[in-house]
């Protein structure tokens, strides 16, 4: 059997990291998230950073082609670095040590160029911070902040972790012993070992990242099932799908729980006077002002047409009365600054007493109590 020789590893990575890159885009479609956007365009950028190496190898070192060609790639290996971390940040909320990455990703290349005459500390210098940026990315794999917690994140963690290490590896290696490793391609341990993880590292990142995407897609079709898209509210089925499990847990332990059925006021009007856009907009703006005034944990859902409910867990009577108040003035007020007219609701209340051993019950109350505050003259609160 033939030696592994690192040249043909490297261009085997190059050969693989462009199919990816070319073929990706017909797996995906076209009309990718932002962060598959990212995550793409990251491979697109590797696969052109790796070129870039292999071409430089073309010339002498230190000719102005091989110092370019070598000081692109490193500009190349930064970018795509900082488009996966954009990737995951879409992918999983805000990430740590963004601000380090930056510099880190800026000063690599620049430090690259201006030591390129000294062999052990151009590739010393390069390794250690890329490998910083890699052990970033690996790091920003956890903890995600956004209902996206596959285990996907993990493959990549390994993935980025072991390159992580590897290119710390040759970094220590070049700066410290430079006769051992004296380019590139030179066939030492170290250089082989990380050419083939950096393959196992591409198919396996490649495929996670695929698996995120899906299921990122997974999660927008689950969220079309349950969420209005008019209010970004729950829909009548996220209600009873989040309602249902809060009001059996406030039975379980006794604890207090009101439910507020809430229902706009001469609401024809506004779609027949000033048209069914600004109809809308006042839909929209109700949504959000709940929204606004919201806790972790209340429900808050479209029902219908211009009916809103709201389930508020831990919360006694005066609790939410004080709730009901706070959405009345902000209402009032964010409707003229916002639309340009006003509109109201009437507002039905009702708490989960000891006897109430279901929701629809409940919600009933809620409603007969709104149904008065219509017949009363609606803009009202009515408590039952
Ligand atoms: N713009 C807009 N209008 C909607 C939407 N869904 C329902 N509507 C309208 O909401 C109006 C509800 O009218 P009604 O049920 O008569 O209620 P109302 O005019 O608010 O009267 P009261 O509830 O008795 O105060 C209807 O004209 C519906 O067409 C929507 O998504 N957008």
């Amino acid at each position: 059997m033939t030696a592994l020789d690192p040249q043909t590893l490297l261009t085997l990575n190059v050969v693989n990291l462009l199919a990816l890159a070319i073929l990706l885009p017909f797996i995906m479609g076209q009309k990718l998230s932002s962060a598959a956007q990212a995550a793409r365009r990251s491979l697109i950028v590797h696969s052109g950073a790796w070129i870039a190496v292999i071409l430089s190898e073309l010339w002498p070192t230190n000719w102005w082609l091989n110092i370019s060609l070598s000081t692109v790639s490193m500009i190349c290996y930064s970018s795509c670095n900082w488009l996966l971390y954009q990737a995951l940040t879409n992918w999983l909320g805000e990430r740590p040590f963004r601000r380090p990455l930056i510099v880190l990703a800026i000063v690599m290349p620049i430090g690259y160029f201006l030591f390129f005459d000294t062999y052990a500390w151009r590739v010393g210098w390069a390794n250690l911070l890329i490998a910083i940026q890699v052990a970033i990315l690996a790091n920003a794999t956890l903890r995600p902040k956004t209902r996206l917690v596959g285990p996907w994140r993990y493959v990549l963690c390994l993935c980025l972790g072991s390159m992580s290490v590897f290119t710390l590896a040759r970094g220590v290696l070049g700066f410290f012993f430079e006769p051992l490793y004296p380019n590139f391609a030179a066939p030492h341990p170290i250089n082989l070992i990380s050419l083939v993880i950096a393959n196992i590292t591409m198919v396996l990142g490649s495929v996670s990242v695929l698996v995120a995407w899906r299921e990122e897609a997974e999660l927008q079709l689950r969220d079309l099932t349950v969420i209005d898209p008019l209010t970004g509210l729950l829909n009548r089925r996220g209600w009873s799908e989040q309602a249902t499990p809060a009001f059996s847990s406030s039975l379980r332990h006794q604890l207090p729980l009101a439910l507020l059925a809430l229902d706009l006021d001469f609401f024809k009007r506004i779609n027949d006077e000033r048209g069914h856009e600004a109809g809308d907009a006042a839909l929209r703006l109700f949504g959000e002002v709940l929204r606004q005034q919201a806790r972790t944990g209340d429900v808050l859902a479209r029902m219908g047409g211009e009916e809103f409910c709201v389930l508020l867990p831990l919360t006694d009577a005066e609790a939410a009365k004080a709730f009901e108040a706070r959405i009345r003035t902000t209402l009032e007020e964010a409707a003229v600054a916002r639309l340009g007219f006003s509109f109201s609701y009437s507002a039905g209340l009702t708490h989960r007493s000891a006897d109430d051993r279901d929701l629809e019950k409940l919600q009933l109350r809620a409603d007969e109590a709104l149904y008065l505050a219509k017949s009363e003259g609606r803009a009202r609160l009515v408590e039952r």
